[in-house]
């Protein structure tokens, strides 16, 4: 019988971070194995974001370690770190709303030769058919819900081997949202891409995430599988609003 072999992808440890003038991260730990899918939860304000941005070099690292693979990739750029195949799905503007479906995915690829685009996108659309019904349409025409799809696609073309993703079904319907996290879902199992998810909802991801992490003011205060911080006596009614 095989065994899933499980890696530590991305590992973060004692880091201190934060902005010009403005600390907010204080000593976390932190870490995302290799094909699961590891959740940030919190309070508004307790430095999830702040978190996927320090591991994308879109913060300050004051001290501590940020390690992709076994090697430091703090201080990079974000550019260095997307060449690692590290992709970062902001909460907004994650698409050009003026160029087509078509055209934001072929920008989206420009790193690859166009052997690889035209065998790349084929794929996308086939995860996405909605993309390509729209293909021509001017990305302002989106819903919502497929806005976010097509920030995903964009990301995906470029065969990234994790995903941060910050709050992806923010402002979306319930029946979006749950379409958006199921596509997140696909991403690790028909990919095997490590997913690193901040999510408002907290129930809904918990339900997803293989491992959550729990931070409020800016410090790690829970690690473990979601079910123990669903059965935890105190931890979800005090920062998560959980009974
Ligand atoms: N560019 C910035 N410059 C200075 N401070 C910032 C900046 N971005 C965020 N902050 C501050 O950092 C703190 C943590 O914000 P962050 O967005 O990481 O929290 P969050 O847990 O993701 O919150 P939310 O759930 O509301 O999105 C907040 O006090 C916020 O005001």
């Amino acid at each position: 019988m095989s065994q899933k072999q499980i890696h530590s992808t991305i590992h973060v440890n004692a880091l201190n971070s934060g902005y010009v003038n403005s600390h907010i991260l204080f000593g976390v730990d932190f870490e995302a194995k290799e094909k699961e899918i590891t959740v940030i939860v919190g309070p508004n304000g307790s430095g999830k974001s702040t978190l996927l941005k320090s591991i994308f070099g879109l913060c300050n690292v004051y001290s501590g370690e940020i390690n992709y693979q076994g090697i430091s990739i703090a201080g990079l750029s974000p550019h260095e770190v997307a060449r690692k195949k590290i992709a970062y799905l902001p909460q907004v503007n994650n698409v050009f709303k003026n160029l087509t479906i078509k055209e934001n995915l072929t920008m989206a690829s420009y790193t690859l030769d166009a052997k690889q685009q035209s065998t790349r996108l084929p794929e996308i659309f086939e995860m996405f058919p909605i993309l390509k019904k729209y293909e021509k349409s001017k990305a302002d025409t989106l819903s919502g819900g497929e806005r976010q799809m097509l920030a995903m696609a964009m990301a995906l073309i470029r065969q990234p081997k994790v995903m941060l993703f910050d709050e992806p079904t923010a402002s979306l319907s319930p029946k979006l949202a749950d379409e958006v996290l199921s596509k997140i879902k696909q991403m690790r199992d028909d990919f095997g891409i490590t997913i690193i998810l901040v999510e408002q909802n907290v129930k809904r991801a918990l339900k997803m995430g293989d491992y959550v992490y729990l931070l409020a003011n800016g410090k790690g205060v829970f690690k473990g599988k979601s079910e123990e911080l669903l059965s935890h006596p105190e931890l979800g009614k005090l920062y998560l609003g959980i009974n």
